[in-house]
C-alpha cells in the first residue's frame, strides 16, 4: 500500500481529426474520495473517462495508478487494473438477460469455457439487489431506460475495482433509484474504493462529493475542495462567466386569455393512462410532472400520433386532428422530443445537417425531387448556432458529438419544422448549466412567438421555473394542476405521490 494517490493524469492530450477534445489535462483521484468532474458539454470529461478505461488512447500525457505509468490499451487492460467504467450512453447487450450483461465482463475476464447459469443468476441477483428489484432473466431490451441504466451500475459492481468511473449515472434515474445509488457510492467510499463522478447536477455533487475538478474547452480549469467553494463558483469556472438568471421571464401576458391551441379530450390508450384532458393556449409554456412511469411520456407519444388511441380525440386550432402515425402529427404541425435519444431522437451515423432535415425533407427538395445541399447546410448551421452546438462542422456524424451537443441536435431536428406546437420529453437531461440556460430561452422565445410548448420534465426547478403552469400525472390520469401562483416543489410531490396536503397547501392544490 502506497500514499500515492490511486489514479493520476498528467498532461493528457487528445485530438479527433481537428478537433482538440483535451489539452494538457490533470486529474488526481485520492483513495477513498469521491471526486467530481464538471464542465460543459463537450469539455472533454467523457474523451477523459474513455482513456483511463482504455477505449479510446491518448495522445499525450500519463496515466498513473498507485504512482506507477501505466498503459491502458484496451477495456480489458483497465479492468485487470482496477478501472470499472459506467458510460453515459447505455452500451449494454440487448438481446441478452440482465444477469448474462452483468456477468459478462466477469465471465470474459475468467475466459470460462462453460458458464455456470446457476452462479451467473446468483451473481447477478447480489448485485442488482442492492440497487433495484429488477429480475435478471428478463431481456435488457424489455427494460426502461432507467432500468437499464441500474443494468448498467449494477455491473460495475460486480467487478472487483478500486476505481469507479460514473459518467452522468443519475441522468434517468428516478430519485428513489438516485438514493439508493448515492447510498452505494458512500459505502463505497467507507470501502476505501475511489469514485470519478461526471454530472451536470449541482446538488448532486455538492452532497456526495469530497473534491471537485472543472474542465473547460477541453482544458484543466481547477480543483477545490467541495466543503471549500459554491455551487455558483463552479458553474462560473465551467462556463467563464457568471449566470445570473436561470431561468427566463415568464409570460408577459396572461396566457389563460390566450387562444387554444391544442385540446386533448378525454383521451386514453386502453393500458397506460385514461380519460386525459388538456388544453393548451398559444405562447403557453405547459409542463408535465409526475414520477418516471406515471404515463407521461405515454400521454405525449398517444397525442403525437406514437402509440395508438383507444378512445379520445385531440384538436389543434380548433380542428379535429386525425393523426394515424407520427409523420401526420409533423405534417399538423406538432412535434415530440423524445427522452430516448439514441433510441429515437438522432441518427447516430448521419451528419448533423442529415438528422436536423430528417422530419421535413419535402421543403428541402426541388423541383426534380432531389435534394437542395446548400439549403439543408444553411438550415442546419443556423439552428446548431443558435443552440450552441460543439462541433468540427455539419457535416460531422452526430456520433462524433459529446451527449450534450447530441441532445442539442435533437432539438434542432424538432425546430427546423417551424411547429405549431412542441412537446419535450425531459429536453434538458445531459446539458449543461449553461447551455440549459439558453435552450430555456429558445424555448420562452419560440413561446412569445406563439408556439405551444409541453415540457415532460422530472427536474421540479425545471418545471417551475419554466413553466407558465404544471399538470401532474399519477397513475395515468392528471392529478391535478397547479397555475402560476402554486408553483412550488411540496405541491407537485404532494400530486405525483397522492399525499394529502399540509394544512399549509390545503386550498391552493387543485386536485382532479
Ligand atoms: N469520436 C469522435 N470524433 C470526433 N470528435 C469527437 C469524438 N468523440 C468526442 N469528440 C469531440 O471531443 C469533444 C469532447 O467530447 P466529450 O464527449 O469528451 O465531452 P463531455 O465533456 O463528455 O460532454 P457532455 O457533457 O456533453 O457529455 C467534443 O467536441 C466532441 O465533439
Amino acid at each position: 500500500m502506497t500514499d500515492a494517490p490511486v489514479l493520476q493524469i498528467r498532461n493528457l492530450s487528445k485530438a479527433f481529426g481537428p478537433v482538440k477534445a483535451l489539452s494538457g489535462v490533470q486529474l488526481e483521484l485520492r483513495r477513498g474520495e469521491v471526486h467530481a468532474l464538471c464542465g460543459e458539454n463537450g469539455a472533454g470529461k467523457s474523451t477523459l473517462m474513455n482513456m483511463i478505461g482504455g477505449v479510446l488512447q491518448p495522445d499525450e500525457g500519463e496515466i498513473l495508478i498507485d504512482g506507477q505509468p501505466v498503459t491502458v490499451t484496451s477495456p480489458a487492460t483497465a479492468q485487470k487494473l482496477g478501472i470499472a467504467l459506467v458510460h453515459q450512453e447505455i452500451a449494454l447487450c440487448q438481446d441478452a438477460t440482465v444477469a448474462e450483461n452483468i456477468c459478462m465482463a466477469a465471465i470474459n475476464a475468467r475466459r470460462a469455457p462453460l458458464m455456470n447459469y446457476g452462479e451467473v443468476y446468483a451473481q447477478a441477483e447480489k448485485a442488482m439487489k442492492q440497487l433495484a428489484p429488477i429480475p435478471v432473466r428478463t431481456k435488457v431490451a424489455d427494460l426502461s431506460i432507467s432500468s437499464q441504466q441500474l443494468v448498467e451500475i449494477a455491473k460495475a459492481l460486480t467487478l472487483d475495482c478500486k476505481v469507479l468511473i460514473l459518467d452522468e449515472p443519475t441522468a434517468a434515474l428516478t430519485e428513489t433509484e438516485a438514493q439508493r445509488l448515492f447510498s452505494i457510492v458512500r459505502d463505497l467510499k467507507v470501502r476505501g474504493i475511489s469514485v470519478i463522478y461526471i454530472s451536470h447536477r449541482m446538488a448532486e455533487i455538492f452532497s456526495l462529493c469530497d473534491r471537485v475538478t472543472v474542465f473547460r474547452d477541453g482544458r484543466y480549469v481547477a480543483t477545490e475542495a467541495i466543503a471549500s467553494t459554491s455551487p455558483d463558483d463552479v458553474v462560473r469556472k465551467m462556463v467563464g462567466r457568471e449566470i445570473t438568471q436561470l431561468y427566463p421571464d415568464k409570460l408577459a401576458s396572461d396566457a389563460a386569455s390566450g387562444r387554444t391551441l391544442l385540446s386533448v379530450n378525454d383521451l386514453s390508450d386502453g393500458s397506460r393512462f385514461a380519460n386525459v384532458d388538456l388544453d393548451l393556449k398559444a405562447g403557453e409554456i405547459l409542463g408535465i410532472g409526475g414520477l418516471i412511469g406515471a404515463g407521461r411520456s405515454e400521454i405525449a407519444q398517444t397525442i403525437c400520433g406514437l402509440r395508438q388511441a383507444s378512445s379520445g380525440s385531440v384538436a389543434l386550432d380548433g380542428k379535429p386532428l386525425t393523426i394515424r402515425s407520427y409523420a401526420d402529427a409533423v405534417q399538423a404541425g406538432l412535434v415530440y422530443l423524445s427522452e430516448d435519444r439514441k433510441g429515437s431522437g438522432v441518427f447516430l451515423d448521419l451528419s448533423i445537417a442529415a438528422n436536423v432535415s430528417a422530419l421535413d425533407l419535402g421543403k428541402l427538395t426541388g423541383r426534380f425531387g432531389l435534394l437542395d445541399r446548400r439549403a439543408e447546410a444553411d438550415q442546419a448551421a443556423s439552428l446548431a448556432k443558435r443552440l450552441g452546438v460543439r462541433m468540427a462542422g455539419i457535416d460531422a456524424p452526430v456520433s462524433t458529438l459529446s451527449g450534450g451537443n447530441q441532445q442539442k441536435v435533437a432539438i434542432a431536428k424538432q425546430l427546423s419544422v417551424s411547429p405549431k406546437v412542441i412537446i419535450m420529453d425531459e429536453p434538458t437531461r445531459g446539458i449543461d448549466v449553461g447551455a440549459k440556460v439558453e435552450i430555456h430561452r429558445l424555448l420562452r422565445d419560440l413561446a412569445n412567438q406563439g408556439v405551444g410548448i409541453i415540457v415532460i420534465s422530472s427536474e421540479l426547478p425545471e418545471l417551475i421555473g419554466l413553466c407558465d403552469r404544471v399538470l401532474v400525472v399519477r397513475e395515468g390520469a392528471i392529478a391535478g394542476e397547479l397555475g402560476a401562483g402554486q408553483l412550488d416543489e411540496e405541491a407537485i410531490i404532494m400530486l405525483a405521490s397522492g399525499v394529502q396536503p399540509t394544512p399549509a397547501h390545503q386550498g391552493q392544490v387543485n386536485h382532479v
